[in-house]
């Protein structure tokens, strides 16, 4: 790690940054720096606004585990570092540290911080402060893997920038029209007025974002169409959309609900915490962290939370990689078969997410079981789009269309970041 540290520092002095430098400030209006931690992964990105130009894009992967590496792309330019083992903090200062190397700080305007638990108070972006934060942070142990390191974002940046505005958007805001039938569990109702019970859904700016991408590339106004949104990364959820809002969606109280993901069950029996307690003796909060973190395409696999390394080891045989496979996509599409009854009629299927985005056997499983609903691929582009992807996949004689859209919460973020300092 020292050797490409070392590497970064020396170009940070050559004579291309020296020129990049300078036309970053000829650039930049309004330079927005994004911070969106996910489970598993920190983005990063440096956007312009309102010309929504990216100057800068960074990530950290896999995180915590023994092939952490974090890479950052300026003017074209990939940097890529390995990071073995670190964990969410330590990647943020190495990508903070790399970028402030290339980027003056003072040239940045404003921070947009991807919050993913916004609870019942939180249903728009706001502008950070020391309350706005203790909210957030009571709000923690509904999205464990979540709200710890978006809070740690915060605070490590507003070290970094503490004169400039910071805005948190929020993953559960675009769900937060969902109507009390699709938001409330079937639990005596004082739960949800006395404990706020009940379903706030997540991934919201990737699902507002990708409706809106989908809208466009069906040639229809957002607010007209119905779409299904399928956001695939290591946590995943699926979305109901109509009248421009989200009706409906997988993801419940917290993060844990509905589709299979990584390293998370999604839809459980609810007497599984008892059964397995009087089984193992297990406290309630071992069994939450097992669902968290040991289950999903991990824990029925074995093997890895990483599709790429399932359908990988399922093509060489591997049965439990090829299971989780199937189990994934039986799931994703048993799912979004439920949500259509939310919808009516289905105008378009979107995937998205890391999953979403590139593996085009889930994509091809999943809708071969959803042959009823109208929805068929065409092969031919369903493979086109393997590698990286915006546009058409299903035949031309289907009744509903499927698309691939490349999400970018970070575009999204910043757009809506502008909206609350404008
Ligand atoms: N080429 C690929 N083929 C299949 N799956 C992929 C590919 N690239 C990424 N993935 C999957 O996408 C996941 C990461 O998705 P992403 O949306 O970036 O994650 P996050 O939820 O951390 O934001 C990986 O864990 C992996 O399962
Ligand atoms: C809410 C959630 O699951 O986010 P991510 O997919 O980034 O882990
Ligand atoms: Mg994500």
């Amino acid at each position: 790690m020292n050797g490409s540290r070392l590497w970064l520092i020396s170009k940070a002095h050559s004579p291309s940054d020296t020129t990049y430098r300078s036309g970053l400030s000829a650039l930049a209006e309004k330079m927005i720096l994004i911070i969106n931690t996910g489970s598993s992964s920190i983005k990063m990105a440096l956007i312009d606004m309102p010309s929504e130009k990216l100057l800068a894009e960074g990530m950290a992967e896999r995180l915590g585990e023994a092939g952490a590496s974090v890479s950052w792309t300026v003017a074209d330019t990939t940097q890529s570092f390995d990071i073995s083992g670190a964990e969410h903090l330590a990647a943020m200062q190495q990508m903070l540290d790399s970028l402030f190397l290339k980027v003056n700080k003072q040239q940045i305007t404003a921070v947009g911080h991807r919050v993913v638990h916004g609870g019942e108070r939180f249903v728009a972006p706001v502008r950070l402060d020391h309350a706005a934060m203790a909210e957030i942070e009571s709000l923690s142990h509904l999205a464990p893997l979540h709200n710890p390191s978006n809070l740690l974002g915060i605070r490590v940046l507003m070290e970094h920038l503490p004169a400039i505005p910071h805005v948190a958007v929020f993953d559960t805001a675009f769900h937060h029209a969902m109507p009390p039938h699709a938001s409330l569990y079937a639990v005596p109702y004082h739960w949800y007025s006395e404990y706020g019970v009940r379903r706030y859904g997540f991934h919201g700016t990737s699902h507002h974002y990708v409706g809106q991408q989908a809208a466009g590339l069906l040639g229809r106004e957002f607010d007209d169409c119905r779409l299904l949104t399928a956001h695939l990364g290591n946590g995943c959820s699926a979305a109901a959309i109509a009248g421009g809002v989200s009706v409906d969606t997988t993801m419940g109280m917290t993060p844990l609900e509905g589709l299979v993901m990584g390293t998370r069950s999604g839809d459980v029996d609810p007497g599984l915490h008892d059964f397995i307690a009087r089984q193992r003796d297990d406290s309630l909060a071992t069994i939450t962290d097992a669902l968290n973190r040991q289950s999903g395409l991990l824990g029925i696999s074995g093997l890895s939370n990483d599709m790429r390394t399932l359908l990988e080891a399922a093509d060489a045989g591997h049965e439990r990689a090829r299971l989780a496979v199937d189990l994934f996509c039986y799931r994703l599409a048993k799912s979004l078969a439920s949500l259509a009854v939310a919808l009516g009629h289905i105008d378009a299927i979107v995937f998205t997410g890391g999953i979403g985005e590139h593996a085009e056997a889930v994509r091809a499983k999943t809708v071969q079981q959803l042959a009823f609903l109208g929805a068929e691929l065409d092969g031919l582009k369903n493979s086109l789009h393997g590698s990286q992807s915006h546009g058409f996949i299903s035949a031309d004689d289907a009744n509903v269309s499927v698309l691939v859209v490349a999400t970018d919460e970070e575009k999204m973020i910043a757009r809506y970041v502008c909206d609350v300092l404008d």
